[in-house]
């Protein structure tokens, strides 16, 4: 179980924590989502000591994570490019590592293995590739058997392959109980990877919540509507109250109609004598529904540094 309570991180001028409080329960795994700059970075480095809050704490199990006497065997943890030396071989990386905390060689081959690395394990990590960097990280965050796992990106550089081992991965340790904690900036790998979502903004909490309610609160269905008479049907639904796109990127021009059903765009189109070619109601998605959330609470700093990666977080 992480617990944040009240934490804060001031750089300078910059609040980059903003009194976040919130737990990591274990069992489940939770998905830490926000803008770039947001402050996952700096939350997760707090939670396992790179980092001292300004103000407030975080805890593991009940301690700061300096204060368990063996941090390892209790957390893992994968954050940015760590300094791996890179002639070193994976498995000694991993030896080395294992040295520092008394952990067993046979425990570094059966990390190894459970990464898939066992083949490479004599390569030098210098020739590995980004998706074997993170893979060779996740080995050494799960080398102590922690309970719980935090983890900052570790989907990317991971091809279709690495990114399902993760998938199954994660869940099968969040099904032995463990806590589970992930950053990623890939919403559709989020959705189908994370149980419960903790959404951040400019340092502030914006939603602590299961992953099914924060999509169905968002209130980002919509229906795909295929017409001969676009416009009229448009201004129609327009009239009672829905909001229409039209999306002329299709072969078939569609409008994309929210705020209402399908049946009442199918008993409008009637009343109106319009034909409909298509009627198709749609599930808000989990990029739908951040998007709708942090629009509104960007980091217009970052947005002005860097204007491409306005909504690509
Ligand atoms: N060491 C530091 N010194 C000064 N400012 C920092 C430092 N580390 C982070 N910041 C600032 O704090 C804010 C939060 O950064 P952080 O890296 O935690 O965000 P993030 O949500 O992880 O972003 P990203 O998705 O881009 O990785 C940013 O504005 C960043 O510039």
């Amino acid at each position: 179980m992480i617990e944040a309570q009240a934490l804060t991180k001031r750089y300078d001028a910059k609040l980059a924590v903003d009194d976040l409080s919130f737990t990591v329960r274990p069992g489940v795994v939770t998905g830490f989502l926000g803008p770039n700059g947001a402050g996952k970075s700096t939350t997760m480095r707090m939670m396992i000591g790179l980092d001292r809050p300004s103000s407030g704490s975080v805890s593991i199990n009940g301690r700061p994570y300096a204060e368990h006497a063996a941090p390892l065997h209790e957390v893992g943890a994968l954050l940015e490019a760590r300094g791996i030396h890179p002639g070193r071989s994976a498995r000694n990386h991993l030896r080395a590592l294992a040295l520092t905390s008394g952990i067993s060689r046979g425990r570094v081959d059966q990390v190894l293995d459970m990464v898939g690395l066992t083949s490479v394990a004599g390569q030098r990590v210098g020739s590995f590739s980004l998706g074997m960097g993170q893979r060779l990280g996740v080995a050494a965050a799960l080398l102590g058997d922690p309970h719980t796992l935090i983890l900052d990106e570790p989907v990317n550089g991971l091809d279709l392959d690495g990114i399902r081992w993760i998938r199954a991965l994660l869940r099968r340790l969040a099904d032995e109980g463990r806590t589970v904690f992930l950053s990623s900036h890939l919403m559709s790998e989020m959705a189908v990877t994370a149980d419960h979502v903790i959404v951040i903004g400019q340092g502030r909490l914006l939603r602590d919540q299961p992953m099914a309610d924060f999509i169905r609160e968002a209130d980002v269905d919509s229906i795909r509507v295929v017409t001969p008479d676009r416009e009229r049907l448009a201004q129609a639904l327009e009239r009672s109250g829905a909001t229409v796109t039209t999306d002329q990127d299709s072969t078939e021009p569609a409008l994309t109609v929210a705020g209402t059903t399908a049946r009442e765009v199918g008993t409008l189109a009637a009343e109106a004598g319009i034909t409909l070619w298509e009627l198709t109601p749609s599930a808000g998605s989990l990029e739908d529904a951040y998007l709708a959330l942090t629009r509104e609470s960007l980091d217009y700093q970052d947005r002005a540094d860097d204007p491409s990666q306005e909504l690509a977080s």
